[in-house]
């Protein structure tokens, strides 16, 4: 990895709050002047013989095996669904066992990103349980650090885990500063990390 490429921001989401962190998420990345490339994956259904259009009516393309093996960095965003990811973003993750076995992930950076309707409802479990794929891909976990002081002043998301929001039993609360400001800088960190790693990389020849 001698060029930093991009930083894919890959999620699901239902009711856009997950959509609205990604793409203050890809703002950060972006202050690096390395491309972020928000894609999501569609919807799961009982009704498996019905098959959705390829490309989405409206928001960000679907996520290609392709998009996740040529990554420098990945960050995975998903709201919380009983304490944890949600199945469609699963269902993807599932299917990367080739990119397992080729070791294609291995040794990149990877950030994770919940909205959850409940304060308490389980940001910190999706959170840690979303991280868990990515150790088996080989990733290399980048949180949040305590010099973020938004950190220690929110009211509501945010975690060292990844950045979190909490978006109300009705989904009526927006992300707020600090919710927002730590989206960014999750996005900037990894940026930042893998514009580091490709220097290094380069230097090493
Ligand atoms: C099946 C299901 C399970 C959910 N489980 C939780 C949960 O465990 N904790 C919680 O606080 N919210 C839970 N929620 C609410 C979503 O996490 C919340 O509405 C989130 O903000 C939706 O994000 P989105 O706007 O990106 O779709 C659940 C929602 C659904 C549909």
């Amino acid at each position: 990895m001698s060029q930093p490429g991009y930083v894919l921001v890959l999620y699901y989401s239902r009711h856009g709050a997950t959509a609205e962190m990604a793409r203050l998420i890809a703002e950060g990345v972006e202050q690096n002047g390395i491309e972020a490339r928000i894609r999501t994956v569609p919807p799961v259904a009982p009704e498996t013989t019905a098959s959705l259009p390829p490309v989405p009516e409206d928001g960000a393309m679907y996520c290609s095996i392709d998009d996740l093996k040529h990554c420098s960095a990945l960050i995975l965003g998903s709201p919380t669904r009983f304490g944890n990811m949600a199945a469609p973003l699963k269902h993807f993750i599932d299917g990367t066992s080739s990119l397992w076995l080729a070791g294609n992930l291995n040794g990149k950076p990877a950030a994770v990103f919940t909205s959850t309707a409940s304060l308490h409802g389980g940001q910190e479990a999706t959170l840690l349980s979303m991280q868990l794929p990515l150790l088996h891909h080989g990733m290399l976990l980048v949180g949040l650090p305590y010099s973020e002081n938004a950190l220690i002043e929110t009211r509501g998301g945010g975690t060292p885990y990844g950045a979190s929001h909490h978006a109300g039993s009705q989904g009526e609360r927006r992300l707020d500063q600090h919710e927002s400001q730590l989206c960014r800088a999750l996005g900037k960190r990894v940026g930042s990390i893998t514009a580091q790693l490709a220097a290094g990389a380069q230097a090493l020849g």
